[in-house]
């Protein structure tokens, strides 16, 4: 992690993503998850292999590097490259395996969004990610998050934060704007957007 975190011990969410590129709705969704949830720190995990997306996507160094920007301001937000340190697609169970053995008195929550809790059932050892940890779901416009849709072993391990704010955002959507030529000022912050121009990431030029 780059910037520095003192003594362990503390209640963190782990909110992992494929961050191409990282947006506000990402961090809104933190940051109601850490204080509806008291959570101490939050941890961005960029995923390195993403284990479910297929198709081209920015390269991994550009994409931490994104999230990197994006979190520097808060003092509570922290990024992790334990991802990075491994071959393969990046399961969510092995980075949660890693992240305990290296930090045994911190306790970790899983974050994610409303469509990720309905995909949940589908993940790589999925019972040993509910063994581990308690999910946080945040809800997301276009995905009706119905209870009687989930098994009752994630049900028990969930917690749903409504905060009464839900942001219409994705990374796809800004994918396809930053293509058109379109502004994406606002919805991603200004150092991931002043990053992706001077990088020439999803061929953008601001008109
Ligand atoms: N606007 C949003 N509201 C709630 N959750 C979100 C939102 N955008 C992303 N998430 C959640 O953030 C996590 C990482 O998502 P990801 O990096 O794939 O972004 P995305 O916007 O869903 O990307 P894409 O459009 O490329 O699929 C997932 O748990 C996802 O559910
Ligand atoms: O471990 C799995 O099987 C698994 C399957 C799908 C998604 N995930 C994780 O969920 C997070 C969000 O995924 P994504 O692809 O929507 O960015 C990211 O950290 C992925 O590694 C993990």
């Amino acid at each position: 992690m780059g910037k520095v975190r003192n003594n362990e011990g503390k209640r963190i969410g782990i909110f992992g993503g494929t961050f191409d590129p990282i947006h506000i709705g990402h961090l809104i969704m933190a940051e109601q998850a850490r204080v509806a949830e008291d959570l101490e720190e939050i941890w961005f995990v960029p995923a390195n292999i993403p284990p479910h997306k297929q198709g081209p996507m920015v390269d991994a160094k550009h994409r931490l590097a994104m999230v990197e920007k994006a979190v520097m301001d808060h003092p509570f937000f922290f990024v992790s490259r334990v991802e990075f340190n491994r071959d393969g697609p990046s399961y969510t169970v092995d980075t949660l395996i890693s992240l305990g053995d290296t930090y045994p008195n911190d306790e970790f929550y899983l974050i994610m969004g409303a469509d990720m809790v309905l995909h949940l059932s589908k993940w790589h050892r999925v019972e040993e990610i509910l063994n581990r940890v308690s999910i946080i779901g945040l809800l997301r416009p276009g995905y009706a998050l119905d209870q009687r849709q989930l098994s009752s072993n994630i049900k028990n391990r969930l917690t749903l934060v409504n905060e009464g704010v839900k942001v219409d955002i994705s990374s796809s959507h800004l994918r396809e704007r930053l293509i058109q030529g379109k502004s994406v000022r606002y919805l991603i912050p200004d150092s991931v957007r002043l990053y992706l121009e001077e990088n020439h990431l999803y061929g953008w030029n601001e008109s």
